[in-house]
């Protein structure tokens, strides 16, 4: 039997895209899909090709650790405060835990420096195993392991072979592209059951009673691999991971109310999300999952968007999770040092091209094509790239009193940019395929360069450039009030247009006017009247927005959770307060989120787990929580 297990009750042999569970050591993430198979991971980064690629081929690789023949859990929780799962199962015979995490140590390299790490090192570091355990609390339960790796995104499965004397350790490596080892990927598998192979397939079957244990952990570690020897160390390794994500999670301030489960699994993601080696954050952990079903819709979000990251640095400042700005400054300031301007994103590692590229030879999640790897929206003008950074520079600057001078040297250029680009159309922060236009929320982001700078320049002293600067803030912020507004007093979605967009929602959340203007309040409230389906908002009309490609999409939940923020805004607490428990209701069943919802079935749709889905989320939440008088505050960015 296939170890990818195939169709389950009839339907798709693919799980819904909401049933996967996420784990990250905060450089490597992977799925799993409730059958205990790792669907998705990529090594040794997040946007390298896939090793294990079943979410978008059930050919494409894949790592089952469970029961035999019982593929349906009983149960799957996050180990509360970390992104370590446990998965049990109920099967004729017995009852089986199987806890699975990415290890987070400490910080181990102290003899030797680390090849990627370019940020300040703090106590803890990836080790960058995957690791499986299983314990058998009642009866006995056949065991099964099958490790299938499929190299390059399933295109070159390699083979299996012992490495010493027993059967405890397999390794399977791949040479990569040009025959250049230093780009290829050996895998090193360790367990204390007796592995046995075939072709790219480890295996290993027992029958475990009650009480017994079993490990296996996974490293693709070249250098020194941090293998646990036996099923202590194992377990040694799992309580530091736990150890790091509660420490982690403790520097936060949650508020004492029911719906902080879905603040702290929203921050846990985002971390999750971060890559810790130069302080990039991903917009999402996977590539192509659809945003029509069985469409073409399907995009490659693996790496780091400037306007996704300034926001979920919001979205963790609002809980008080400050430090991860830090780092991602420096990423900033890194790829943005040597140049005239800024991309709208970059590759983890700060890299500039991302080419993008159709994967012809697979299938697709559920038959979704194209698979794109790589994003050619990389090469876009978005014009709201400089206000997302200055916006979220002044955030962390207000409650410091510091800014770097090396990053000032470069928030003076983006300033500058916005200064001379602000008049031009580009492709909006829907980043649409289409015509460049007039995109009143460019506008609006170009606005909030000039006046977060104009803010900036006055806490340092320099007057003279923040007058100038005001004065272009001036003439933005006319001109937007001139153009972008329809007949209605409704901000519309490009200049001209009536067309409506959820993007203008965040006019009174980045204070360019006060909640109570009447133009604000109509905007509001006509998105969520007339661009909702079923209460869920979608980002644009696609029938009424050239963006280049086919077919429906789903409600955007950024856009859904920037409503619920925008509605308390305006005085609309009740129904703000509806919207987002409807939205929370809506999580999966480990309260994570893709990137959009099918209104009619509420099936999740879209990369997951999504970066803009969840830091919306903690910034509705805690302006509800804060409208009904609870101990939080409302959070606009600007607010002081
Ligand atoms: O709608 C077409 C575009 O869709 C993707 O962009 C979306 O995801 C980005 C990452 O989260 C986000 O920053 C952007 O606002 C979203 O519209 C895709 O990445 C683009 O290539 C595609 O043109």
């Amino acid at each position: 039997m296939a170890h990818t297990p195939t169709r389950r009750g009839g339907g798709s042999p693919f799980p819904p895209i909401a049933e996967y569970g996420f784990l990250s050591d905060c450089e490597t993430n992977c799925l799993v899909a409730p059958s205990g198979n790792v669907e998705w991971m990529c090594v040794p980064r997040p946007d390298a090709p896939s090793v294990f690629g079943a979410v978008l081929d059930r050919s494409a690789g894949g790592f089952r650790f469970g029961p035999d023949r019982t593929f349906i859990p009983a149960g799957r929780r996050y180990l509360p405060g970390t992104n370590v799962l446990e998965t049990t199962w109920q099967t004729p015979t017995g009852w089986l835990i199987v806890t699975d995490c990415l290890v987070v140590g400490r910080w181990h390299r102290t003899h030797r420096r680390s090849k990627t790490h370019r940020r300040t090192p703090g106590d803890w570091d990836a080790d960058h195993v995957l690791l499986r355990l299983a314990r058998c609390e009642h009866g006995d339960v056949d065991l099964s392991l099958v490790c299938e790796p499929n190299f390059d995104y399933g295109r070159s499965p390699e083979s299996w072979c012992y490495e010493g004397d027993d059967y405890s350790t397999g390794v399977i490596s791949h040479a990569g592209p040009d025959a250049d080892p230093s780009a290829g990927v050996s895998l090193r598998l360790r367990t204390d059951l007796r592995l046995g192979f075939d072709g790219r397939r480890a295996l290993a079957r027992t029958t475990l009673r009650e009480g017994d244990t079993a490990f296996v952990a996974l490293t693709w570690r070249a250098e020194d691999p941090l293998l646990p020897a036996d099923y202590r160390h194992a377990c040694a390794a799992v309580e530091s991971t736990t150890e790091f994500w509660r420490q982690w999670l403790s520097r936060g301030r949650f508020p004492d109310h029911p719906w902080r489960r879905h603040l702290q699994r929203s921050a846990l993601a985002l971390k999750g999300l971060t890559y810790a080696p130069t302080g990039a954050l991903l917009a999402a952990a996977t590539t192509s999952l659809p945003e029509t079903p069985h469409g073409e819709r399907n995009w490659d979000y693996r790496y780091s968007w400037i306007r996704d990251s300034t926001f979920a640095l919001w979205g963790l400042y609002t809980l008080g999770l400050d430090h991860e700005a830090d780092d991602f400054f420096s990423f900033i300031a890194d790829v943005a040092e040597h140049a005239d301007d800024i991309q709208v994103m970059y590759r983890v590692g700060g890299e500039p091209r991302i080419d993008e590229e159709i994967l012809g030879h697979l299938s697709g999640y559920d038959g979704a094509t194209p698979v794109r790897v790589g994003n050619a929206a990389a090469e876009q003008r978005q014009h709201d790239v400089w206000g997302v950074i200055l916006d979220s520079v002044y955030l962390h600057t207000r409650s410091r009193d510091y800014l770097s001078e090396r990053l000032w040297t470069v928030l003076v250029r983006l300033v500058e940019a916005a200064a001379t680009h602000w008049r031009e159309p580009d492709r909006g922060m829907w980043e649409v395929r289409g015509k460049p236009q007039h995109f009143t929320a460019s506008k609006m982001l170009c606005w909030v360069a000039l006046d977060r700078g104009r803010q900036l320049a006055q806490m340092r002293g320099d007057y003279t450039t923040a007058e100038r600067w005001r004065g272009i803030a001036q003439e933005i912020h006319a001109d937007v009030l001139a153009n972008g507004v329809d007949h209605r007093g409704v901000f519309t979605q490009y200049y001209g247009s009536t067309a409506l967009d959820a993007s203008v929602l965040l006019m009174p959340l980045l204070g360019f006017l006060p909640p109570t203007d009447d133009r604000v309040k109509a905007t509001v409230l006509a998105v969520a009247d007339e661009l909702t389906v079923d209460g869920l908002v979608l980002r644009y009309r696609t029938d009424e927005t050239d963006d280049g490609a086919e077919g429906e999409e789903g409600a955007f939940l950024i856009c859904s959770f920037w409503l619920v923020s925008a509605l308390v805004e305006i005085g609309e607490v009740t129904r703000a307060r509806q919207l987002c428990e409807r939205l929370l209701s809506l999580a999966s069943p480990l309260d994570l989120y893709a990137e959009e919802i099918d209104p009619a079935d509420g099936r999740h749709l879209g990369n997951f787990p999504q970066a803009f889905t969840h830091l919306a989320l903690i910034n509705a939440v805690m302006y509800v929580i804060g409208a009904e008088g609870g101990d939080s505050h409302p959070q606009p960015s600007y607010a002081g």
